[in-house]
């Protein structure tokens, strides 16, 4: 099949290589230039693990063609996805001029029968505005399609090629049988294609992600007890994921979600039930606890050096919103830095791939480190802020040599208790003993 995907962000550019690495011919159409030239020259702009080796296959096989020219892109298409930013707007709720913008550029420009689906994570009601922004120019018909994407960043690649479920919301026969061949392949395995109105689509991805991070927020608040309570929340962790109705995923605690997608989806559902006269008491709450949990390690590095930070040498593993990202939007250590920098503590950073956007944000505000270890020199004491693979088995020789003193404020729990005692360390982390030589 011919596809178009307009928008070579994240989710444009996994959506255009994956639907290509099945055979289709994709287009891919963004209005940055600099992007679009790098990608026409073999240049990946994400840092995606997997990504990069089908992206440059599909490339060479022509399979896959990137431009800065809508008509250029969408001609020929039997499916134009969108894939454009869905930000918050001032109030919280999503801003769709970038997708009805497009759309309505569309309806100037299709020339045979195309099916426009909403790949962006937009507010129900979208598919009606976008469908009535064509139409506004449209001579030739089209259908429009709510199919939201529920990758995760970091594994993107596989969550695209096997999901779990795909969602098309449509009442189009005509787009449904072009959707189902388009995925047949992604759905091999058994996983099923689920058929709903638009409607119904539109706000399953945003109940999905809000549901995730309530998950989320919930065991912060268990950690939070088990401190007060003397309990472990890793044994809690297992007691509850063991049975099948909860499940053992995302019920890690830590210092927060972040990111582009939790954060700003769980407000935007938020501004949608107000907008219907609707008050969403839990997503406020998890809004609330979220926002504190993310500077949580604070007061307690605070604590520690008896009420003052002030000069203090703070090492920082970590600057991404999770590992295997790039990503900072929303990240915690983005608030952790800056309190840490508000109660007059001297940081050194250092993060695997994250370190040109935080230091494009925070210029020499802080030190940014060449490796893990050297992030460590003279510092009073190290925070974990993201659980990258590097950390979890760190050379715990060398770093004694560097670190001022065996301190270590752990936000992503990524070493164990009996460990860290048998090394001599001071480590507090989230909802677990504090361990004190
Ligand atoms: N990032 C994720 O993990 C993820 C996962 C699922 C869903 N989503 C949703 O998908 C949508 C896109 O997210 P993203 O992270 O890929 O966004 P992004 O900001 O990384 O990328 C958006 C791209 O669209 C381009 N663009 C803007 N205006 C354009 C226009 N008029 N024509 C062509 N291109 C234009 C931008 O230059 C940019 O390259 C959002 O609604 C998001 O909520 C994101
Ligand atoms: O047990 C857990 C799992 C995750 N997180 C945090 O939650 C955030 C989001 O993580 P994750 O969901 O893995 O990353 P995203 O790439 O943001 O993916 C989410 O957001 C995407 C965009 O909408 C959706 O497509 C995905 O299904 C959804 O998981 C990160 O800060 C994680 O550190 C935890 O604190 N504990």
């Amino acid at each position: 099949m011919r596809i178009a995907v307009v928008g070579t962000g994240y989710v444009g550019l996994v959506t255009g290589t994956c639907f290509a690495e099945t055979g289709n011919t994709v287009t891919c159409v963004d209005i940055d230039k600099a992007k679009v030239e790098k990608l026409q020259g073999g240049t990946i702009t994400i840092y995606e693990p997997g990504l990069d080796h089908l992206f440059l296959r599909n490339l060479k096989e022509n399979r896959l063609h990137f431009t800065t020219s809508l008509a250029e892109g969408i001609k020929g298409a039997q499916i134009i996805f969108l894939a454009l930013p869905t930000p918050p707007g001032e109030d919280g709720s999503a801003d769709l001029s970038y997708v009805l913008g497009v759309s309505k550029e569309l309806g100037k420009i299709l020339d045979a029968y195309a099916v426009i689906v909403d790949k962006s994570t937009v507010p129900v009601g979208t598919a009606d505005k976008v469908r009535a922004a064509i139409a506004a120019n449209a001579k030739v018909e089209f259908d429009v399609v709510s199919n939201p994407e529920f990758l995760r960043e970091g594994v993107a690649v596989d969550d695209f090629m096997k999901p779990d479920r795909v969602v098309i919301g449509s009442s189009s026969e005509r787009a449904n049988a072009l959707m189902q061949q388009l995925y047949a392949p992604f759905v091999r395995q058994g996983n099923p294609i689920i058929y709903m109105d638009e409607r119904s689509a539109e706000l399953t991805k945003y109940a999905a992600n809000a549901f995730l991070a309530t998950k989320i927020t919930f065991m912060n608040e268990i950690a939070r007890m088990c401190e007060r309570l003397d309990a472990d929340v890793d044994m809690v962790r297992k007691g509850i994921g063991g049975d099948e109705r909860i499940g053992k995923r995302f019920l890690f605690p830590g210092i927060g979600y972040g990111g582009s997608c939790f954060p700003k989806d769980v407000q935007a559902l938020s501004r949608s039930a107000d907008e219907v006269g609707y008050e969403f008491k839990i997503l406020r709450s998890v809004m609330d606890v979220n926002q504190e949990q993310k500077t949580y390690l604070v007061p307690k590095v605070k604590r520690f050096f008896g009420g003052s930070l002030r000069g203090k040498k703070i090492a920082l593993w970590g600057l991404s919103f999770k590992p295997n990202t790039d990503d900072i939007r929303e990240a915690p250590a983005l608030y952790i830095i800056d309190a840490l920098l508000a109660e007059g503590a001297v940081v050194t950073a250092f993060d695997p791939e994250a370190m040109p956007g935080v230091k494009r944000m925070v210029g020499d505000k802080i030190t940014f480190a060449e490796n893990q270890y050297d992030a460590l020199e003279g510092a009073e004491a190290l925070v974990i802020a993201t659980e990258w693979g590097a950390f979890r088995t760190p050379d715990f020789d060398l770093m004694e040599t560097k670190l001022a003193q065996k301190v270590i404020f752990d936000g992503r729990n990524v070493f164990e208790g009996p460990l860290m005692a048998s090394l001599g360390y001071y480590y507090e982390s989230i909802g677990r003993r504090p361990v004190k030589p």
